[in-house]
């Protein structure tokens, strides 16, 4: 059976065209009750997760309406951390926001599966 080409697999794990959520958008939600960070320039509704957080709330609520992309990378987390992820995921930043993924479709070597 013959391969799909690389890019057709990688583009076949891109999530579906999430809604488009502006930097000001996330940065109303900065609060324990209703908190959104951004993840490499991808949006997360962690609310319902802060109190679960193996690392606790208030590393998290450092970062809430703000990026916090550094702070998770740099914390080493584990693919099972990174798969929890997506079921929070809620939109991504438009273009000209972007600071990691400024191509269309560009895949980074963060591990994060895209
Ligand atoms: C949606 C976002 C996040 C998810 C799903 C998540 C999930 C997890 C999980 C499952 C662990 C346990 C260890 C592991 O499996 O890697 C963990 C640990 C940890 N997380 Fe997060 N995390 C998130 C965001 C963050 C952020 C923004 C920070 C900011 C600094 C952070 C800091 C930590 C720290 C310091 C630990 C280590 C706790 C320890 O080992 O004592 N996490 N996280």
């Amino acid at each position: 059976m013959k391969l799909k080409p690389k890019v057709e697999q990688i583009k076949a794990k891109l999530p579906e065209l999430l809604p488009e959520i502006t930097l000001e958008q996330v940065g109303q939600h900065d609060s324990f009750d209703d908190c959104w960070i951004i993840i490499y320039d991808r949006v997360y509704n962690v609310t319902q997760f802060l109190r679960d957080h193996p690392g606790g709330d208030d590393v998290i609520m450092d970062h809430a309406g703000r990026d916090a992309t550094i702070a998770f990378h740099g914390t080493g987390h584990s693919r099972h951390a990174v798969e929890l992820m997506r079921q929070f995921l809620i939109g991504e930043l438009p273009q000209e926001q972007r600071i990691f993924r400024t191509t269309k479709h560009m895949v980074l070597s963060s591990g994060i599966p895209e």
